[in-house]
C-alpha cells in the first residue's frame, strides 16, 4: 500500500506529516515504520514525524501523535506542533483561527498569523531545578539549558563549538543528575544588549544537533528569566537554521513574578511536494 508523506518544517525543524484519518496504518506506529519514514529520500533526514488523526473542522479542533526519528513518543514537540497546527489547516475548513491541538492526548492552543506563522501556547513548565551553573526544564519534553558563555569564549566559539561531541560526552552526568534518560541539550549565548538569544539544541530520540528545537527555545527563556539573565518578557532566539523564534513569557507580576505560561511563535510551513511511501517495503518511491 502506497501513502502520500508531506515535508515540513518549524523554524527549520524538519518534518514528515502522514494524513492518518482513515487508518491505512496501525495506532501507534510501528518503530521501524518510524525510523523509514523519517529516512526521506532526495532530502535530509527528518526530525521528527506527526501523525494526523483526527480533524474537526466546525470546532477547529485537530489531533496528533509525534514521533521521534528512532520511534519514541510522548513527548512535546513544540515545532512539531506548530506545524500539526498549519497543517490541519490546509487540510480542512476550518471555522476559526484559534486552534485547540491534541498532540500525544495532551490540548495545546494555538492562533494561526497571517500565511506562515503558529503561535502555540505552552501551560505553565511542570519541572524547574537549577543545578549549578546549568537549567533542567520539563515544558513536556525535558531539557538541559546551559548558558553557554560558560563553556566558549566567544559568539565565533559558540558557532565553532562541537556541540555533538560535549552532549555525547556530558549527557550520562546530566541524566545522572536529573534522573531522566530522554534529555535534550540546548546552549544558549545571548547578545551583549540581551535583546536576542543564539540556541543550538542536541535532541534526544534524533541524538544530533537538530535546525531548531521549539521547546529547546521555551525552556531557554524559562532558564534565562529565573536566572535574571534577560528582563525582558518577549524573547527572540535564533537556532541552528537562523529562523527566529519568539517566546513570550507570561509574568503575574502580583505573585512574585512567576511564569504563568509561554506563547511560542514562529514560521511553519510545507518545504516542497509530497512524496510517495510504499508500507509493504518500507520505502520512499
Ligand atoms: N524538536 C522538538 C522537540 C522534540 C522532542 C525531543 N526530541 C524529545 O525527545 O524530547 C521541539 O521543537 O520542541
Amino acid at each position: 500500500m502506497v501513502i502520500e508523506v508531506q515535508h515540513w518544517s518549524g523554524a527549520g525543524n524538519r518534518f514528515v506529516i502522514v494524513d492518518n484519518r482513515k487508518g491505512m496504518i496501525s495506532n501507534p506506529l510501528d518503530v521501524i515504520l518510524v525510523r523509514s519514514l523519517c529516512q526521506r529520500k532526495d532530502l535530509p533526514a527528518a526530525e521528527g514525524l506527526l501523525v494526523l488523526l483526527d480533524l474537526n473542522e466546525t470546532d477547529s479542533k485537530c489531533y496528533y501523535d509525534f514521533y521521534n526519528p528512532d520511534g519514541s513518543t510522548g513527548v512535546m514537540c513544540g515545532n512539531g506542533a506548530r506545524c500539526a497546527v498549519r497543517h490541519a489547516a490546509s487540510s480542512g475548513h476550518l471555522e476559526r483561527n484559534l486552534i485547540e491541538l491534541i498532540l500525544n492526548g495532551c490540548m495545546y492552543c494555538a492562533e494561526l498569523i497571517g500565511n506562515d506563522r503558529v503561535a502555540l501556547r505552552l501551560p505553565v513548565y511542570k519541572d524547574l531545578r537549577l543545578i549549578e551553573s546549568w537549567t533542567y526544564v520539563n515544558v513536556g519534553s525535558h531539557h538541559v539549558v546551559i548558558d553557554a558563555r560558560d563553556i566558549v569564549q566567544s559568539i565565533e566559539d559558540f558557532h565553532r563549538f562541537d556541540l555533538i561531541r560535549f552532549a555525547q560526552e556530558h549527557l550520562n552526568s546530566y541524566r545522572k543528575k536529573v534522573g531522566i534518560e530522554s534529555l535534550n541539550l540546548t546552549i544558549a549565548y545571548p547578545t551583549v544588549d540581551q535583546q536576542i538569544v543564539r540556541i543550538r539544541t542536541y535532541e534526544n530520540g534524533v541524538f544530533d544537533e537538530t535546525q531548531a528545537c521549539g521547546t529547546g527555545a521555551v525552556s531557554t527563556a524559562i532558564a534565562f528569566w529565573i536566572r535574571n539573565i534577560i528582563r525582558q518578557v518577549k524573547i527572540q532566539l535564533i537556532p541552528t537554521s537562523q529562523r527566529m523564534l519568539t517566546v513570550h513569557l507570561d509574568i503575574n507580576t502580583e505573585r512574585e513574578e512567576i511564569i504563568q505560561g509561554m506563547t511560542l511563535e514562529g514560521d511553519a510551513r510545507q518545504d516542497t511536494t509530497s512524496s510517495q511511501f510504499d508500507i509493504d517495503s518500507m520505502r520512499y518511491l
